[in-house]
């Protein structure tokens, strides 16, 4: 908790100036019994009017100094909160782009956006009403006590001996409250699962005729969060009653034993009015003080789920190059060698690659086959360094990757992962991406190369048509062409395209591969297509996590059982028979 408020830091003067206003409403209210009880002793007791008008306009002066303390005090801590709470949301935003991806695999999606948003909120309410009364209960409670055992001992005595057993009851109720917020965060979560995943796949719901079945998840899910927020709430709920009925025994109490003072002429009646009054009031700050409780133990549970995203550790990287090594590697052809290379994904114990070695020569390229499951993406995924390889090295025009700076080794690779991820905004804006300072010669340029500047001049906006969320106005092989164009405009050394053609007719993939050809970079190709392989200048036969063949496309036909077999059942026997007649 502690740790999250720090960051109010910033805010701090303003901070003080709220707590300051606070205290100046919290002075008036512990006067006010006070001046009742003069007016009454000296005033109506006695009919002196000029007593009751004097103290009268004293009270209604001090009155709309508390007002205007509570009202500018609202401004206050209303700059600090949300001042905190942008603060936050930035750094959690931060941190969370700055996971390794073993770190990120950690959380759920659902549970970050749970966690930037909803759980910031939480705190940041609390802190708002920390300013506003959080303090002014607490201090109200000591110092109403104080004054009403000033006033009169023998009647406050009575406060004084039932305050702490109620204090004690409320950190109790605050305790247990702790770990139920934490459940009900916790479901919220799960429930912003079900919608992301519910709002992403509408249309395979509608395609499959699940609404129903989705309906039901989401109420279940729905149902969990509201079952665990009315649980939470009635625990602190039960505390206001508890609270009043004890207070008002002890008010009770106060009035019967005043009586028998007054009729002992031992105390005044204003006297017995103003412990009365202290304590109703203390009744009040106590029932703040159980909804402030309510606020503090959903908001520590919050603040402990933002801490461990702040304090997320990331997986160790082995050491990465410094600038000035970065600086010394020259990265000008992307060559990619994996000298026996393995990898487990963290947390998992079954090797996905297991002693991987190759050569993807400057300037060619090289087709990567395999069955699904095989290691293919795994394998793209260690080359930007997204995961480390448990052994094994992998080089980079003869630099070992881990001596590079990582964003070094980030910007000469071109990577289009297997789903197309596209953003909100226009075409044009997609694809400078890739390349933020990109020139519009140099956008037309990287669409030409991905086959996909054809199809955007015939649309009504042409590389200004705006894209609907994650593209969904574009095919999947128009969305795939964008991907590649994004990726081309940074013109990498490296291309790493995971079965980035997969949605394209042979036609335009080979004029695609034809384009990235003459572009002479390195190009790495995750394919399932016999055609593309046979273009392509090596080929890496993947089964389970091995590399069982390597060559061109003609070797691998006739030495692996493997590829004849997906070769067999793409293009039929004779091209197998083919190339055994022409050996
Ligand atoms: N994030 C992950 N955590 C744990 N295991 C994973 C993760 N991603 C993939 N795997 C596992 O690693 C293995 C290889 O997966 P990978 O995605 O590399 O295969 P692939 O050959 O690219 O398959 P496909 O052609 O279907 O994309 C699979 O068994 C998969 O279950």
């Amino acid at each position: 908790m502690l740790k999250v408020l720090s960051y109010i830091k910033p805010y701090r003067r303003s901070a003080l100036v709220a707590l300051f206003l606070m205290l100046a409403e919290l002075f008036v209210e512990l006067l006010h019994p006070l001046l009742m009880a003069k007016i009454i002793n000296d005033g109506v007791m006695n009919r002196d009017h000029s007593v009751i008008f004097v103290w009268g306009a004293v009270m209604v002066l001090l009155a709309l100094i508390g007002f205007a303390s509570g009202i500018v005090n609202s401004f206050f801590a209303a700059h600090v909160s949300q001042g905190f709470g942008f603060d936050v949301r930035q750094k959690l935003f931060g941190t969370v782009q700055s996971f390794n991806y073993a770190t990120y695999g950690r959380f759920q999606t659902s549970s970050l956006i749970t966690r930037i948003t909803n759980d910031v909120t939480q705190v940041q309410n609390m802190i708002f009403m920390g300013l506003r009364i959080m303090m002014r209960a607490p201090l109200f409670l000591l110092g109403g006590l104080v004054m009403a055992l000033w006033v009169d001992f023998s009647l406050a005595l009575i406060l004084a001996l039932i305050m702490p057993v109620l204090v004690l009851f409320l950190f109790q109720m605050l305790k247990k409250g702790l770990g139920r917020f934490r459940t009900v965060q916790e479901r919220l979560d799960h429930t912003n699962g079900v919608l992301r995943e519910n709002l992403m796949g509408m249309r395979l719901i509608k395609s499959f005729v699940r609404g129903a079945h989705e309906i039901h998840r989401f109420s279940k899910s729905n149902e969990q969060l509201r079952d665990k927020t009315v649980s939470a709430l009635r625990l602190m709920e039960l505390t206001i009653p508890v609270v009043m009925l004890l207070m008002n025994v002890s008010v009770l109490f106060i009035v019967w034993l005043g009586h028998e003072h007054i009729m002992a002429s031992r105390i005044e009646v204003g006297d017995v009015v103003a412990v009365v009054n202290y304590a109703t009031r203390m009744a009040g700050s106590l029932t703040a003080l159980s909804m402030i409780f309510t606020t503090l133990s959903r908001a520590r549970a919050s603040a402990e789920r933002i801490s461990e995203v702040l304090d997320a550790e990331q997986q160790p990287m082995p050491a990465s190059g410094t600038g000035t090594e970065a600086e010394n590697t020259n990265i000008s052809t992307g060559e990619v060698v994996f000298e026996r290379v393995s990898f487990t994904y963290p947390e998992t114990t079954v090797p996905v690659l297991q002693s991987v070695s190759f050569q993807a020569k400057a300037g060619t390229m090289v087709a990567v086959l395999g069955a699904t499951g095989s290691g293919k993406s795994s394998m793209f995924q260690l080359i930007p360094r997204l995961y480390e390889p448990a052994s094994g090295r992998i080089l980079i025009d003869g630099c070992d990757i881990r001596s590079l700076e990582e964003e070094e080794l980030r910007r000469c690779i071109g990577y289009v992962p297997q789903q197309a991820v596209l953003f909100s905004g226009t075409i044009r804006e997609n694809i400078l991406w890739g390349k933020e300072d990109a020139s519009p010669e140099e956008i037309v340029w990287a669409a030409k190369n991905a086959q996909i500047h054809d199809t955007i001049m015939k649309l009504p906006q042409q590389y200004e048509t705006v894209l609907g969320q994650k593209g969904v106005n574009l095919s999947g092989g128009q969305k795939q062409r964008l991907t590649i164009a994004r990726a081309l405009i940074r013109k990498p050394k490296l291309l790493l395209l995971d079965d980035s053609t997969s949605a394209l007719d042979l036609k335009t993939e080979a004029a695609l591969l034809q384009a990235i050809h003459r572009l002479s970079c390195t190009t790495m190709i995750i394919t399932q297509k016999i055609s593309t392989a046979r273009s392509a200048d090596h080929v890496l036969l993947l089964e389970e996590g091995r590399l069982i063949a390597q060559g061109r496309h003609e070797q691998l036909l006739s030495a692996s059982p493997l590829y004849q077999a997906i070769s067999r059942s793409q293009s039929g026997e004779e091209a197998v028979t083919h190339v055994r007649t022409a050996d």
